[in-house]
């Protein structure tokens, strides 16, 4: 892992030995499931380390992590940002949220085989979880990546955040034609854009968008409406 050593190193993100071995770990864990169930198309360690590892851990370019905040990644995967997150910044008190059980189950085998604390993996679909007293509300931050465009996204993931809270999807650099619909989707759920970074991943050009949502307001209690009506009828695009 030095590889992911050097390039994090130039966010100025250092990790140790313990926390290079966790990431070795993780790979090997990704590569041997991934034989048996589709958790991703990336494989080669090069790609894992720049496009799930490093990329993952870009926002501390933006955002203070070395602190115990409570963190939810909606539709986490194979773990991304979560688990790269959890793992450079052990502080953070780490929700992993998919509705695809297996998914889940490899989550939980990396969190026994790593050792980590202060982390769950949580079976269900972010519509649900969202009106579940147990999450809802109750999050300092949440992030999601490669999940929905940001209108529905915002609706999966509003609901999580605690008033004063930030919601911080990792977007695509085509965010101009989502933003739109996406503010005001922002704007309906309690939140309001604060800030919007561009960046690149070190030694490469690919880019990396993020949106930093505040939430100013608790989420009006119809938020989120049943499963599967965000990605059909995205709030703030008016109605054909
Ligand atoms: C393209 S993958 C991205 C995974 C990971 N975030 C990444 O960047 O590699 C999208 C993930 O979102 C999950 N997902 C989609 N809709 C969801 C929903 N409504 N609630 C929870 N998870 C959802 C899928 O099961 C899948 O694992």
């Amino acid at each position: 892992m030095d590889r992911l050593y050097e390039v994090v190193k130039k966010i100025d993100i250092e990790l140790n030995d313990h926390q290079l071995e966790q990431f070795q770990r993780y790979y090997e864990l990704l590569v041997e499931w991934n034989k048996v169930m589709n958790l991703t198309a990336i494989t080669e360690k090069e790609d894992v380390i720049i496009k799930h590892f490093a990329d993952s851990l870009l926002l501390a370019k933006y955002k203070k992590l070395d602190e115990s905040l409570s963190v939810i990644d909606v539709g986490t995967g194979a773990g991304f940002p979560g688990i790269p997150l959890k793992i450079a910044f052990p502080g953070l008190k780490v929700t992993l949220m998919d509705s695809l059980n297996k998914r889940v189950k490899f989550l939980n085998e990396v969190i026994r085989t790593l050792e980590m604390d202060d982390i769950e993996a949580i079976h269900s679909r972010a519509e649900d979880g969202g009106r579940n007293a147990q999450y809802r509300e109750k999050y300092d931050l949440a992030v999601s990546r490669a999940v929905a465009n940001l209108s529905s996204l915002s609706e999966f993931c509003m609901p999580f955040v605690k008033t004063g809270g930030y919601f911080i999807p990792y977007k695509a650099s085509g965010l101009d034609e989502e933003i739109h619909a996406g503010k005001k989707a922002i704007r309906i759920l309690g939140g309001q854009v604060e800030n919007i970074f561009h960046t690149t991943i070190p030694d490469t050009d690919m880019e990396r968008c993020f949106v930093f949502v505040k939430k100013m307001a608790a989420t009006p209690e119809e938020y989120p409406r049943k499963a599967g009506t965000a990605t059909k009828k995205p709030l703030g695009l008016k109605e054909k």
